[in-house]
């Protein structure tokens, strides 16, 4: 199903659909203001060909750039500290993924948050594979004192990050944890609400610019920047058969990162990558096709497309 509202059937899919919601979460209506946000983002891209530039993994680092460039924007990658400082002054955001990493990195990349930090420069960190291995949770402790504007991950890889940064759940007198109204957890996502809300929390406390977003991939993909924290329904389940769906959409994140708002470019991003991989689901014969259709979606995406998508605001 294309997650697209025709905007003449907003109303009438609001009410037939709201039984399923839960009474303390709501659609988000056409003229919501974050909307146009969206697509003055998504306009932006296209118009500004903006570079974000990456650190990223081996498996995937072909698909992230292309992806990138699909979606609008440019892409550069490096794994030299000297490049990645020196690509960052003509970068509008950076993307860091975790997912190989080599001995010497150890060191380098605390140094590149730190250099980030002390410019003020916008990122993106994806922690895949977060809680896996002593070098990378050494890395990953290394950015709890410089840490980035946006989070992308999974929802394990949130729980473990919180987990590896002493982000814990605020809890009530009687020790319960503070759970607001509507949030269950009915599949990983929900899971990880309340982490996503702490760590945007977090993140926007202790980061160079004092504002943030973190992105949770899943079946229906959570978005908070602590205050507001949005869902939203739809994507395709192929994404999950081909390697590095979530690492390009890191990449794409740092992409809307260059001329946006970190709300603003973890919704634009995720929900462009929701409907193009709608709209390549159905033609694709299978992962390989599912692939290249994606790409091609992302092209031909359209911003009012984009920013007229069902959203679930939670509350
Ligand atoms: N069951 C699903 N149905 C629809 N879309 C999904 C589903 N699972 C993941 N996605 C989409 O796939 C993309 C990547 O999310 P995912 O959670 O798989 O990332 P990830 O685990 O970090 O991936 P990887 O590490 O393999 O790159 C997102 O756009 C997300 O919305
Ligand atoms: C398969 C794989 N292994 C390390 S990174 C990566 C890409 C998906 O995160
Ligand atoms: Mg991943």
């Amino acid at each position: 199903m294309n997650e697209s509202l025709p905007t003449t059937s907003l109303s009438s899919s609001l009410s037939t659909q709201s039984a399923s919601l839960s009474e303390s979460s709501q659609y988000l209506s056409l003229d919501d203001p974050i909307r146009e946000r969206i697509r003055t983002a998504c306009e932006e891209v296209r118009q500004k060909t903006p570079l974000a530039q990456s650190f990223t993994n081996f498996v995937t680092i072909n698909l992230v750039a292309n992806a990138q460039l699909a979606a609008g924007g440019s892409a550069a990658m490096s794994f030299l500290p000297d490049d990645i400082e020196d690509i960052d002054a003509i970068s509008g955001a950076s993307y860091i993924n975790v997912g190989t990493l080599l001995p010497s990195y150890k060191d380098d990349l605390g140094i590149i948050a730190k250099t980030f930090f002390e410019r003020k420069s916008l990122w993106v960190l994806d922690p895949v594979a977060a809680g896996l291995g002593s070098t990378r949770t050494h890395i990953l402790k290394t950015f709890a004192d410089y840490p980035p504007t946006i989070v992308r991950a999974n929802a394990s890889e949130i729980i473990a990050l919180c987990g590896i940064w002493g982000i814990s759940l605020k809890t009530d007198s009687e020790g319960k944890v503070n759970r607001p109204a509507g949030v269950e957890s009915i599949d990983d996502v929900d899971s990880a609400t309340l982490y996503a809300i702490e760590l945007a929390r977090y993140l926007r406390e202790h980061n160079a610019t004092h504002t943030a977003a973190v992105a949770v991939s899943g079946e229906r993909d959570l978005i908070t920047d602590g205050d507001c924290t949005y869902r939203l329904p739809g994507g395709n389940a192929m994404m999950t058969k081909i390697t590095g769906a979530g690492c390009s959409l890191g990449g794409v994140t740092a992409t809307y990162l260059a001329v946006s708002d970190p709300l603003t470019a973890a919704l634009a991003a995720s929900l462009h990558y929701n409907r193009a991989s709608e709209q390549a689901g159905e033609v694709a014969k299978g992962p390989g096709s599912f692939q290249t259709e994606f790409l091609d979606a992302l092209w031909q995406m359209q911003p009012a497309t984009i920013a007229t998508s069902r959203i679930i605001e939670m509350r």
